[in-house]
């Protein structure tokens, strides 16, 4: 049975009653994660778990304007920080966008992708939203699946954001781990 997302509702700022303080500015920094996660920790590395053309979520797909079953480029991966991974990203790119899929596919390789995007200035990341995922979410289980035989809490919050190039256009989810809490704020 193929889990469909739940229908959440991502929200532009993390509610402070449901949010521990110490999760709050990793769903709100604007900027690189990949930076935010490198300056609190030695060792910074990324593991591909997916690169590959595939159909997003329904509510992906429509922040990206793509019908439903049209497949996109999928790129998963897992952030570790000193080899605990801390962060599960999902980016989606629309399949028309080809010089987009070259950068993120053949070009990036185990390099982060915030690496490539915050080094242009052209490119403009439209403003956060974040979420609470459970178990009714398909990407809940995709993190999971990720860390297993690591278990996960009933849910995960996460935050994700569309990046826009000469009218490409990126989305990047971004699920964190308990784990992210290990890390200094
Ligand atoms: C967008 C960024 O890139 C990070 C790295 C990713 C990757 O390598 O696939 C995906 C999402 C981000 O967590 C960032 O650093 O902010």
């Amino acid at each position: 049975m193929r889990i469909r997302p739940h229908p959440e509702t991502w929200l532009e700022r993390p509610p402070r009653a449901r949010v521990l303080p110490q999760l709050r500015p990793w769903l709100t920094d604007p900027g690189s994660l990949t930076a935010r996660i490198r300056s609190r920790c030695s060792l910074f590395s990324v593991e591909v778990l997916a690169q590959r053309l595939a159909v997003p979520h329904p509510d992906e797909a429509a922040l990206l304007g793509l019908r439903r079953g049209e497949l996109a480029w999928l790129r998963e991966v897992l952030l570790a920080a000193d080899g605990v991974p801390v962060v599960f990203a999902r980016s989606i790119l629309p399949r028309h966008n080809v010089r987009g899929a070259w950068i993120l596919f053949q070009g990036l390789g185990s390099r982060p992708l915030g690496a490539a995007l915050f080094a242009d200035p052209r490119i403009r990341r439209q403003p956060l939203a974040c979420s609470c995922l459970d178990r009714r979410d398909a990407r809940y289980h995709r993190a999971s699946a990720a860390v297993a035989p690591r278990r996960l809490p009933p849910a995960l919050w996460a935050r994700r954001s569309l990046f826009g190039l000469r009218g490409r256009t990126l989305l990047v989810s971004e699920v964190f781990l308990p784990t992210i809490l290990e890390l200094p704020t």
